[in-house]
Parts: C-alpha cells; sequence; structure tokens
C-alpha cells in the first residue's frame, strides 16, 4: 500500500498481511488515499471532548531551523482531524455515498506508558480506514465485514487466534457509538492486547464537522461513519505469540524467506557441486512460488548459520551435504518443533509446499490450544481474584454498569496494572436466569473477558 512498504529483504514478511488486507477492502470498493502529516491547531481542537483527553499525546512541530514557527503545527496521531472537514465539502448528496477512504501511513503519539517496540511506539504504521453511509444499517455491516478481515489478518495469516467482541462504554473510542476490536491474548505474560479495531462513529463526527447530505426525499440528513485500523502492533504479537528461546518463529505466509538452504561442505568433498545443488534447490523452490535464499558465505561456519535463521525465525531450512549429494536428497528441518526429514530432491517442491502449509496449521493450533489452556471462566470474586493471580484469561458474569468496571479496576490496581474489560464476546456463552455478577452480585448481563492488558 500507499507509503507503508516493507522491504521484501527484511525477515518481517508482516507486508504480505498488508497486501492481503488492501486486496480485500478493494473489493470491497474502498479506496486508498493519502492525506496530510501535519494537523493545524484549529482543526486538531475542533474535536474538544474527545481530544482533550488525548492532548499529551499529541506532538507538535515548533520551529523550522533556528526560527520558531508562528504557530505550532501538530503531527497527526489520527487523521479525522485532517480527513473530515473533506468528507464535509465531499459530500452533499446521496450519490456522493458511501464515501470509503483508507490510508496506509504513519502516526505520531507521544506515549508516556511504558513504550515497548511494535506493540506501543511513539511513531507506528497502521491503515485507518474513514467510511461515510447514508444509512446505520450500511454502517454497522460493514463494522463486522472489517471485524472479519481482521480476524483473517490474525488468525490465517500470522497464525494467531482472536476473539470478537464489543468493548464497554468506558474502553471504547470515546469519540464513537460503539468499538468493536480483535482481541489476543499472551500466555508468557498473562495479558490481552487489542489486536485491532472497528468503530461505529454514529453521528457524532457528521455532526462535529457537518458532514451533510440531501438524501432521496430531498431532506438534510447527516451521515453514519465508522473508522478501522490496525498497525505495526501486529508484529509484536507475532513476536510473542510464536517466539521461542532460539528467537523468532515466522508463521510461512508472513515470512520473507520461507526457506533457507545452507551448503555444509566436508573437507574438500565436491564443495563447487555442493554449492551448484544450493543453488538449483533455490532456483527451484523459487519458481514454484516459494520464498527461497541460500546462505552461501564461506566466512560462516554451517552451526553459525543454523542459529542465525533460527534467530530469525525462518520456517524451513534446508541442508545439503556430500552424502545428501550422492543421495540426491536434501535434509530439510522445520523452525517450530526442529522435526528433521531427509526429502529426495524430486518430491522438493510438493514437500516443501505441504511442510509450509502444515507449519502454519500446527503454529495457529499450538497457539491457540496455549491460548484456551490460559481461559478461566469464574462466577465469584474469589475465583475472580485467583484466576488473576494465575495470569488468566478470564471470562466472568457481568452486570455491565461502568462503576462496576471501574471499582473493579480500583481494586486490582497493583504493579502489574488493572485488570480491566478486554471485549464483550460475540459469541456469549450461556447465562442462566439468576446468574450474578462477579463484581456487585447484581443481576448479570452478559459474559465478558477481563485480564491485564497491553
Ligand atoms: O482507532 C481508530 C481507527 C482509525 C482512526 N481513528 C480511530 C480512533 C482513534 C482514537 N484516538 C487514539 N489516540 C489518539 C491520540 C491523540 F493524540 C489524539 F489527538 C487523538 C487520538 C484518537 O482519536
Ligand atoms: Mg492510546
Amino acid at each position: 500500500g500507499l507509503g507503508l512498504s516493507y522491504k521484501k529483504d527484511e525477515n518481517f514478511g508482516e507486508w504480505y498481511s498488508e497486501e492481503f488486507f488492501d486486496a480485500e477492502i478493494k473489493k470491497l470498493k474502498i479506496k486508498n488515499c493519502y492525506f496530510p502529516l501535519f494537523v493545524s491547531p484549529t482543526v486538531l481542537q475542533k474535536e474538544k471532548e474527545h481530544v482533550e483527553g488525548f492532548a499529551p499525546e499529541v506532538a507538535w512541530v515548533t520551529k523550522s531551523g533556528q526560527s520558531d514557527l508562528e504557530v505550532p503545527i501538530a503531527i497527526r496521531p489520527t487523521s479525522e482531524t485532517v480527513m473530515y472537514p473533506y468528507y464535509s465539502k465531499w459530500i452533499r448528496g446521496h450519490r456522493d455515498l458511501p464515501l470509503k477512504l483508507n490510508q496506509w501511513c504513519n502516526v505520531v503519539r507521544w506515549e508516556f506508558s511504558n513504550p515497548t517496540p511494535f506493540i506501543r511506539s511513539r511513531e507506528f504504521l497502521w491503515q485507518e480506514g474513514h467510511t461515510a453511509f447514508a444509512t446505520k444499517a450500511e454502517a454497522d455491516e460493514e463494522v463486522l465485514d472489517i471485524l472479519e478481515l481482521y480476524r483473517r489478518v490474525y488468525e490465517e495469516y500470522l497464525a494467531i487466534p482472536v476473539i470478537k467482541g464489543k468493548k464497554s462504554e468506558l474502553e471504547k473510542f470515546a469519540g464513537g457509538l460503539y468499538t468493536t476490536s480483535v482481541e489476543a491474548f499472551i500466555p508468557n505474560t498473562g495479558r490481552g492486547i487489542q489486536g485491532a479495531t472497528s468503530h461505529c462513529l454514529g453521528q457524532n463526527f457528521a455532526k462535529m464537522f457537518e458532514i451533510n447530505f440531501e438524501d432521496e426525499k430531498g431532506e438534510k440528513a447527516m451521515v453514519w461513519q465508522n473508522s478501522w485500523a490496525y498497525s505495526t502492533r501486529t508484529i509484536g504479537v507475532m513476536v510473542m505469540v510464536h517466539g521461542d528461546d532460539k528467537g523468532l518463529v515466522l508463521p510461512p505466509k508472513v515470512a520473507a524467506v520461507q526457506v533457507i538452504v545452507i551448503p555444509v561442505p566436508f573437507k574438500d568433498a565436491d564443495t563447487q557441486g555442493i554449492f551448484d545443488a544450493c543453488t538449483s534447490t533455490v532456483n527451484t523452490l523459487t519458481e514454484a512460488g516459494i520464498h527461497a535464499e541460500a546462505d552461501l558465505r564461506d566466512n560462516y561456519s554451517p552451526g553459525w548459520k543454523y542459529s542465525h535463521w533460527e534467530l530469525k525465525g525462518v520456517p524451513l531450512r534446508i541442508e545439503i551435504g556430500p552424502r545428501d549429494l550422492a543421495n540426491s536428497q536434501v535434509r530439510v528441518v522445520r523452525r517450530d518443533n526442529s522435526a528433521k526429514v531427509d526429502i529426495p530432491m524430486a518430491s522438493l517442491v510438493e514437500q516443501v509446499k505441504d511442510l509450509l502449509v502444515t507449519i502454519q496449521k500446527s503454529l495457529y493450533d499450538v497457539a491457540t490450544q496455549k491460548r484456551d489452556a490460559c481461559i478461566q471462566k469464574v462466577t465469584t470474586w474469589d475465583e475472580f481474584i485467583e484466576a488473576l493471580g494465575q495470569k488468566k484469561l478470564i471470562l466472568a458474569p457481568w452486570c455491565d454498569e461502568e462503576e462496576v468496571e471501574k471499582d473493579v479496576k480500583a481494586r486490582t490496581k497493583g504493579e502489574m496494572g488493572a485488570c480491566k474489560t478486554l471485549c464483550t464476546p460475540f459469541e456469549q456463552p450461556d447465562l442462566p436466569e439468576g446468574t450474578l455478577c462477579f463484581a456487585s452480585g447484581k443481576p448479570a448481563k452478559k459474559w465478558s473477558y477481563w485480564g491485564r492488558s497491553y
């Protein structure tokens, strides 16, 4: 996409999920665009109520060279205030709707709470979609269409299980009507993490920015809007979910290098033959659409290269030594479980393709099994506190009262951070009549996921 180009030679193959998402939103007739990086203070102040909470995060340019700017200018932390004045100009009649734009760009938010590479950084890359419809029904439908795409990015490309749900009134985007999200979980730290968001903004921004249109009946009406994003935070989640003590473990579908071929010369036994076999193996795999490379550097030992490419998370390693050459076979090693198998060169492409599919599925299944093992269903406060202490992802019946949500945050404050609602899953377990809220004892209205989070 525009302005967001992951160099193919970097090992973060994240750009594959970008390609998937970009192709899918184009099917939804969403067009890519690019708006300015700088936001004028007047237009930023327009969304006073919701921006004021974020004001400390806004980065301002105050100088050019040695001289101070007359008026400081903000760097976009998100692009509503940049885009919506134009939406107001462009949208006049119902034939101007739906207006559906997306941009791939960077944004800056001057975070103070523990910055973490990819997870919470002061500059990050994302796509932000901004759509406008004549009716709420169209907006509601798109919110869920996009959320499903986010689920697919995580589950089909990053091999990470996520839970689809709705944010509470307290946790949602304050400027919107409601927020849906896909929630991931990191078993090692016992923390939930918001994977991506899809908001229905209602008519809040239409009111603020006077985005009206003349409907079929010739009456003036405000548009219904959505906005949705996923970011380079996905890379951080992938690293934490799949990584192990040897380093990264990249799912094949997002690995820029899927297969690394390494020569294993032995004394002076046919070294040239081994190197030629490596090169031809790379060519054969590449022609079949597999991202293969060879590490033919003569200043590193095979053992050194094994560790190097394991650290970079390459899903498959192919070793070729004198014996392999003599038997017209190669030794294939999986990064995810270190399984080794000898494969005849004749059936290499087919077996490598099968192996990559197997690894992709295995990574997802293992991550799902680990995540599910962390889910703890509770009904009482004591069970809740015990599960929290065990770093669980907690499913609890809740009365849906914001005061209770705030109270749980207050009562769970600590150096590990407070426990909050992560989402109310669309998939609701059975809630028997008379079930009480775990925290307030009032009649429960829904099951919600609670946990500490990033
Ligand atoms: O989350 C999305 C999807 C993509 C478009 N934006 C929405 C809401 C963003 C919510 N948000 C999030 N963070 C912000 C940080 C700021 F410094 C600031 F001025 C504003 C915001 C802010 O509005
Ligand atoms: Mg924030």
